[in-house]
């Protein structure tokens, strides 16, 4: 492909290179090759313009930069917004994409939609794939990209990828970094999802308000004229209910066709739900129809994510009854209220990622019909991220448990204790243990038969990350495995 023909389906000209052929493309002056399109663009820690010089000389036939930034020896594609016309120049080169694309954006539950959504596809019997927190997962397993939503390249050379390997429907997480960062435009969004808003990353976006128009690109802007959106309608009273009002608002402004998901909805309705054992009983309301769903996974929060994937799934051409039906087969989400083990004394340890005040709560709520003796939770806080939400998620923590051990999540660049003192802020009456495999051993030795120990915050994360920058290190460290040794289950044996 021709730099100037690429530029001029863009609406862009170029005068330097335009029959220079394009190799490739690259955000990172050292990754560019001879024919490499370079995006310059100017971040959180550093200007990427710094690096122009650097990229021309390793060969980089063009520059797409802010109009002020300084371009010598290449053509400069000038836009106030680069990351976005990036994005626009990229998607060609690197299309043909699956056909059905789908995202997904909120503060929690991402993850799980994607995943569920690409359960629900291949029961359905496409080839499907999400991409997200988890990496890219198809059916034969996941690989990591290490960010919830990756590069703009990265993004753009997986799904071409995965359209090379046949997978023909995706569901990818949006996160709010990642949309005002234009780091997933281009490919065609057939449909988009909102879950909720509560409190995270104000580090970054500021304010609540910010933070919900960086989530609400997604209706404004990325999702494709004609397409759909689903929305997740929870307790409108609630202090975050309110954000799905308006993101139903966005939607429609923008003539998007809208389905509503959830106990206040109309689109799919969420008429009753009883907890059971290993799952739950939905009772749906869709198309004037009344249906029973038999949901084998726990909690409010899972049979939200549940019928919004039932959305998606629907939005993009999918059947009503089978969509449904496979509801009742879908497979848990890695760390995401995985059941670890049951300690000696017959209490049940569930892993969790809730990091945030509001998925702590929802994760406690989950586990709560499950109890008939006490909640023990085992939390921290992220380095490096919104400090903010330290002391509520505290609160969130002591609110729902009976006993709450304070422990190190990822510190990355910041002091530990620092962090748990911010924590304990919220949590007064919490006990204290930095080491985290200490106290989880710690919550697994107290708990007796009717309790339940959560350990929540990473998940299905492998590593602890210690330290910032260079220094940086990932520790060997995955919930899971530690709670089962902590509990005494033997390597390998399932309980
Ligand atoms: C704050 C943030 O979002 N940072 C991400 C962002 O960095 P940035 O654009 O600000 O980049 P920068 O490091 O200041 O550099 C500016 C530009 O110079 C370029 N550069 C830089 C150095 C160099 O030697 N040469 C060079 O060309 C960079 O490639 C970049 O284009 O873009 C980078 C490249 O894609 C990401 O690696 C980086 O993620 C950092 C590591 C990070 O921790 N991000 C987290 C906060 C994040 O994005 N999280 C979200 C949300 C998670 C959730 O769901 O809750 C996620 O989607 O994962
Ligand atoms: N619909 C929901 N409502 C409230 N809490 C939820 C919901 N879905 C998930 N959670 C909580 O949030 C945690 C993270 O869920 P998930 O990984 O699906 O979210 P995410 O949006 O992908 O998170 P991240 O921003 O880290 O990528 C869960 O472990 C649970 O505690
Ligand atoms: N995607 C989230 C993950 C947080 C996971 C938690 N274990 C932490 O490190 O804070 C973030 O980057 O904020
Ligand atoms: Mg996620």
């Amino acid at each position: 492909m021709k730099l100037g023909e690429l530029a001029a389906s863009c609406g862009y000209g170029v005068s330097r290179c335009g029959d220079d052929t394009v190799t490739g493309f690259a955000i990172d002056h050292r990754k560019v090759a001879p024919g490499t399109v370079f995006g310059a663009f100017q971040g959180a820690t550093v200007n990427g313009e710094d690096f122009i010089p650097a990229a021309i000389a390793a060969g980089a036939i063009a520059v797409v930069a802010r109009p002020e930034a300084v371009v010598e020896g290449a053509d400069h594609i000038a836009d106030a917004e680069p990351r976005r016309a990036f994005a626009r120049l990229a998607a060609p080169f690197f299309a043909p994409f699956p056909d059905q694309i789908v995202a997904v954006t909120g503060t929690n539950g991402k993850t799980s939609t994607v995943e569920m959504t690409r359960q629900i596809w291949r029961m359905a019997g496409h080839r499907s794939a999400s991409i997200g927190t988890l990496g890219v997962t198809t059916a034969d397993g996941s690989v990591s990209t290490g960010l919830t939503t990756p590069d703009i390249v990265t993004f753009l050379s997986n799904l071409s990828g995965l359209a090379r390997e046949g997978v023909s429907h995706v569901a990818y997480e949006a996160s709010s970094h990642g949309l005002a960062q234009f780091r997933n435009e281009g490919p065609r969004v057939a449909a988009g999802a909102f879950t909720n808003l509560s409190r995270d990353h104000l580090d970054y976006h500021g304010t609540m308000d910010a933070y919900f128009a960086a989530k609400m690109r997604l209706f404004d802007d990325v999702v494709a004229e004609q397409g759909s959106a689903v929305v997740a309608i929870g307790d409108m009273s609630a202090p975050d209910g309110h954000w799905a009002g308006q993101a139903v608002e966005h939607a429609r402004r923008r003539g998007l066709r809208v389905l509503t998901v959830g106990e206040q909805a109309s689109g799919i309705g969420l008429l009753a739900r009883e907890p059971g054992h290993l799952g739950q009983k939905l009772e749906i309301a869709y198309e004037g129809t009344r249906l029973t769903v038999m949901l084998p996974l726990i909690g409010a929060y899972q049979a939200a994510n549940a019928l919004v994937s039932a959305g998606l799934v629907l939005a993009t051409g999918g059947d009503g009854a089978r969509t449904f039906d496979a509801l009742s087969r879908l497979q848990p989400v890695p760390g995401r209220l995985e059941r670890a083990a049951i300690t000696p004394r017959g209490a049940p340890v569930y892993i969790d990622y809730a990091h945030t005040p509001d998925a702590l709560e929802a994760a406690i709520a989950a586990l709560r019909p499950h109890t008939s003796g006490r909640l023990i939770t085992v939390f921290g806080a992220g380095g490096d991220r919104d400090t903010g939400k330290r002391a509520p998620m505290g609160v969130a923590a002591m609110k729902g448990s009976d006993l709450v051990i304070v422990t190190d999540d990822n510190p990355r660049g910041e002091d530990p204790a620092v962090i748990r003192a911010m924590v304990l802020e919220g949590a007064s009456g919490a006990r204290e243990v930095p080491d985290r495999r200490e106290a989880i051993a710690i919550a697994i030795a107290e708990a007796r038969e009717g309790d339940i120990v959560l350990v929540a915050g990473k998940g299905h994360e492998q590593g602890q990350i210690v330290g910032r920058g260079e220094a940086t290190r990932v520790l060997p460290f995955d919930d899971v495995k530690v709670a089962r040794e902590c509990a005494g289950v033997p390597m390998g044996e399932t309980q």
